[in-house]
C-alpha cells in the first residue's frame, strides 16, 4: 500500500490541501492517531489523557510539548519555570488516569546561543518538579533549533488490577467535581500580555501545580471518569461528556472563583469584570486541575469541589444554570477559539 493510500484509510478530511488551522484539532488528531485502538494487550489505547499499557504492567504513558511562542514566551517565563511547567503538564495527564507519575523523559531543542546557565536552570526546574511529583528523569534527547521546544514523556503506574480513570466513564446522576480554582493561568497570561510581570496569577501561568496524589485519591474514592483541564473547563468537560455519551449541567454559584481574578479584571480595566472572570474560569485552560465525575453514594476526596451533575442528553452538551454554553478554550491546531 502506498503512503498516500495508508493515510487515506483513516483520514477524516478529504482535502489534502486544507491547513491544520482550518481543519481544527479533532480532524488533525484523527489523522495522526491512525486506527487508534492501541495494542491488543492495552487496557487503554490512544485518545485519553494517557495510554495504559498492559496487561500486567499497567504502565501509564503520555507526552506533551511546550513550544516557544505557542505555549510560552521566554520574556514571560524563565528557564527554571519552563522546566517545571514542562514536567507538571505531563504529570497532570498521568494523574488524570488515576495514577501516580514515576519517570519522565525530556526531549529538548534549543538555539545554539543558549547558555549553560540557562540549561542549568532548566534542569533544576525539570528535576525539582519531577521530585515533587515522585518521579525521576530516565532519558531524553537534545538538538539544535531556532525555537525552544521542551517535550516531556511521563510514565506512571497503576497498581495491579486497578482500573484506569477514563474520559468515557461518566454516567447520568454522577456529580461533576474539580480541583483548584480555574482561570488563574489565563488571567496571569492576560496580565503578562498587558505588561504586569509579577504576581501570583502570572506565576500560576508560568507553572501550573497539578494536585499530586489526587488522581489516585479520586480513583480510590470511586470516581467514574477523570481528565485534566488543559484546554478550558467547558471544553474539557464537553470532551469528557461527549466521550461518555452524556450531557453535564454546571451551577455558576458552585464554581470556585479565586478572588484574585476580580482584582486582575480591575487591573486590566475590563468593561464587564464579572463577564471577564467568568470567561477565564470557563474557557481559560492550562491550570491543569483534575475534573471528574463521582457516582451517587461516593464522596470526592478533599481538594475537589462539586460544580455540577451529569445527565442523559446530547453527548457533550454542557449547560451553565440551565443555559447551553458553547466551549471557547483552546484548539491545538487553531490556537485560541
Ligand atoms: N501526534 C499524535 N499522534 C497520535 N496521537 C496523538 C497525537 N497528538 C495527540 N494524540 C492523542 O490525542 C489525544 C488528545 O491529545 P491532547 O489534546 O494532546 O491531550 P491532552 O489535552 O490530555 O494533553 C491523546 O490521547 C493523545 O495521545
Ligand atoms: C505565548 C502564549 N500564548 C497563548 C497561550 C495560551 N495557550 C497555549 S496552549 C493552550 C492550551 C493547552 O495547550 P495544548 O498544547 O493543547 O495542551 P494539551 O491539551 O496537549 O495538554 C493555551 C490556553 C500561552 N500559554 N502562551
Ligand atoms: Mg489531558
Ligand atoms: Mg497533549
Ligand atoms: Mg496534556
Amino acid at each position: 500500500m502506498s503512503d498516500r493510500a495508508e493515510t487515506a484509510a483513516h483520514a477524516v478530511s478529504p482535502d489534502r490541501d486544507l491547513t491544520v488551522a482550518r481543519a481544527g484539532e479533532a480532524a488533525v488528531l484523527a489523522v495522526l492517531s491512525g486506527p487508534g485502538d492501541g495494542h491488543a494487550d492495552d487496557p487503554v489505547g490512544n485518545g485519553d489523557d494517557a495510554a495504559v499499557l498492559g496487561p500486567a504492567e499497567a504502565t501509564v504513558v503520555t507526552t506533551d510539548m511546550l513550544v516557544e511562542g505557542t505555549h510560552f514566551r521566554l520574556d514571560f517565563t524563565g528557564w527554571a519555570d519552563l522546566g517545571r511547567r514542562a514536567v507538571a503538564q505531563n504529570v497532570s495527564d498521568v494523574l488524570a488516569m488515576g495514577a501516580d507519575c514515576t519517570r519522565v523523559l525530556v526531549a529538548l531543542a534549543v538555539p545554539a546561543g543558549t547558555t549553560m546557565g540557562q540549561i542549568e536552570d532548566l534542569a533544576a526546574g525539570i528535576h525539582g518538579e519531577a521530585a515533587r511529583s515522585g518521579a525521576v528523569v530516565v532519558g531524553g534527547d537534545l538538538t539544535r533549533a531556532d525555537l525552544v521546544v521542551v517535550g516531556v514523556t511521563a510514565i506512571g503506574t497503576l497498581p495491579r488490577g486497578a482500573r484506569a480513570l477514563r474520559i468515557n466513564g461518566a454516567e447520568p446522576g454522577d456529580a461533576v467535581a474539580l480541583t483548584g480554582t480555574p482561570g488563574r493561568s489565563a488571567a496571569g497570561l492576560a496580565l503578562l500580555l498587558a505588561g504586569h510581570p509579577q504576581g501570583p496569577l502570572q506565576q500560576s501561568h508560568r507553572v501550573p501545580v497539578p494536585p499530586i496524589g489526587l488522581g489516585t485519591a479520586a480513583r480510590l474514592a470511586g470516581a467514574r471518569s477523570l481528565t485534566d483541564v488543559s484546554d478550558g473547563l467547558l471544553r474539557d468537560l464537553s470532551g469528557l461528556a461527549r466521550a461518555s455519551g452524556v450531557a453535564a449541567d454546571l451551577t455558576a454559584d458552585a464554581l470556585p472563583v479565586d478572588p484574585l481574578l476580580y482584582e486582575a479584571a480591575g487591573t486590566l480595566g475590563a468593561a464587564d469584570p464579572a463577564a471577564q472572570v467568568t470567561d477565564w474560569v470557563l474557557d481559560g485552560g492550562e491550570d491543569h486541575g483534575l475534573l471528574g465525575t463521582f457516582p451517587p453514594g461516593t464522596t470526592p476526596p478533599a481538594g475537589f469541589t462539586v460544580i455540577g451533575t451529569v445527565r442523559a442528553g446530547e453527548p457533550g452538551r454542557v449547560t451553565l444554570d440551565g443555559q447551553p454554553r458553547v466551549p471557547g478554550g483552546w484548539d491545538s491546531a487553531r490556537g485560541a477559539n
